[in-house]
């Protein structure tokens, strides 16, 4: 059996590939990485979210820990992934195991390996421990240490704390906003009503218990799946929803009139933001799929502009590198400068707080004047299914795309970065790459209206045969 990392961590469905003996394996893999890497001296925190038998996964991945002679902290309750990262910057760690399947459906847990920088491991890293993993499948040499007490911490506060060095909590005096918040069932639960429980900020939670088959949903923030939130920010009386992912690295947000914002245009309304009425400086990092409005903000406020391939990994890289005022991408990741270099949903859903806050106005009103003023994009992304037999065939035709037109419009600059894209002489782009999480081929068009988006959709799907 093939245990890979993906685009973030390894996931797999459980009793089936995420059994107590291949999750022994990858730990043991990650304890033989961080002894090949002299990374024992500190410590690592052991973060879980609320799915299925996640308690017993965490207490085998402590002894495996210990069993290496590293030492392992594990948390108290179940919390979101951003609390596991900047707990490593908090208690100055090695790294962190957080086990998660993020937005999979209910049947899947994983585990993603946090490094001692708080954001997501680099290839580097990944690589260095699926060989390991190849090789303990090999040797079997899993050493435990069976454990009756193991050192617990609840960061639950701290994290909470931190937030108010990153957030204007002062705008949250200014006025009264009602919120609905829906957690998902997931590990962010209670989270947002706790940050706003001091200020004149009132929010209700809407699926705020652990229910391990997340209602019989998806515990993922999209359109689809947030109808109840939806319909209940509209036809009640609440200024805004907001929604978390099952481990809040992600986050949905819902306007007054119950329209969903896609992550692109939560993006570009907080840079607007932080620019405008936080006058922050820096550059932006995205990802090749993630809008360009980001780009057309920068320009006109003469900021640097990171490009990089799908994946939070390589955004939190440049903002750890590079001076950035907010890196994020399309599939809902985003941080920003002076906090962790990982995705936090919950840190996205207070500062769009902040911004209707500060600006004084509704949600609806404020992305209309941002579209106003840097004119609208539409974007749209359309997932194809693709069985594994299929990929290396439909892969080799996007590595060999080659296109002078792309729905009679000139290509005027192609990028390899990931998978193939094409910017377009009008400014649309279309990008095209296997994802790295789902058997799925992903076509992603920017464009500026409605009958161009769909002759570049099927132009390249019919090129593509897909
Ligand atoms: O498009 P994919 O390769 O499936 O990746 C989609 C997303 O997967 C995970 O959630 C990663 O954390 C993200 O950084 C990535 O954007």
């Amino acid at each position: 059996m093939a245990i890979e990392f993906g685009t973030d961590g390894w996931r797999a469905v459980i009793a089936d590939e995420f059994t107590f003996d291949n999750f022994k394996i990858v730990v043991q893999a990650i304890a033989n990485y961080l002894n090949n890497n002299d990374k024992t001296d500190r410590g690592i925190f052991i973060g879980y979210d609320n799915r299925f038998l996640t308690e017993e996964f965490a207490q085998t991945a402590a002894e495996v820990l210990e069993g290496n002679g590293i030492e392992a902290i594990i948390a108290k309750e179940a919390l979101p992934t951003p609390v596991t990262a900047f707990t490593i910057q908090e208690e100055e760690l090695d790294g962190a195991l957080m086990l998660t399947a993020s937005h999979n459906p209910a049947q899947y847990h994983g585990i993603k390996f946090i490094p001692e920088y708080a954001g997501p491991a680099l290839p580097e890293i990944t690589d260095q421990i699926e060989e390991e993993v190849a090789r303990v499948q090999k040797t079997n040499e899993i050493n435990i240490k069976k454990l009756d007490n193991i050192k617990e911490i609840d960061p639950r506060a701290i994290y909470l704390d931190n937030l108010r060095e990153v957030i204007d909590f002062s705008q949250f005096e200014t006025g009264k906003l009602k919120i609905l918040a829906d957690p998902m069932y997931g590990a962010g639960l209670g989270y947002l009503t706790d940050i706003f429980s001091t200020t004149r900020i009132d929010t209700e939670e809407i699926n705020n218990y652990r229910d391990p088959l997340f209602g019989g949903g998806m515990p993922e923030p999209t359109e689809a799946e947030l109808t109840q939130l939806i319909n209940k920010v509209k036809t009640e009386d609440y200024n805004i929803g907001l929604a978390l992912d099952g481990d809040a690295d992600r986050f949905g947000i819902i306007t007054e009139e119950g329209e969903y914002l896609s992550p692109n245009q939560v993006l570009f309304l907080l840079l607007d933001h932080l620019l405008e009425d936080r006058g922050m400086t820096g550059g932006v990092a995205r990802t090749v799929a993630t809008t360009h409005m980001l780009d057309r903000i920068a320009r006109k406020h003469d900021l640097d502009v990171y490009e990089t391939p799908v994946g939070f990994k390589y955004i939190g890289n440049k903002m750890l590198k590079n001076d950035v005022i907010i890196g994020g991408e399309e599939s809902g990741g985003l941080s920003i400068k002076g906090h962790i270099p990982e995705k936090d949903g919950l840190l996205a859903c207070v500062l769009i707080v902040e911004m209707i806050m500060s600006r004084g106005k509704r949600l609806s009103k404020i992305i209309q004047e941002v579209e106003e003023k840097y004119g609208k994009l539409i974007s749209e992304r359309l997932d194809i299914e693709c069985s594994p037999e299929q990929k290396p065939e439909v892969v080799k035709r996007i590595e060999e795309f080659d296109a002078e037109k792309i729905a009679e419009q000139k290509v005027i600059e192609r990028i390899t970065k990931d998978g193939m894209k094409f910017i377009l002489e009008d400014g649309s782009w279309c990008l095209m790459r296997p994802s790295g999480t789902e058997p799925l081929i992903r076509i992603y068009v920017e464009t500026s209206n409605h009958s161009l988006m769909s002759k570049i959709q099927s132009d390249v799907r019919e090129r593509l045969k897909i």
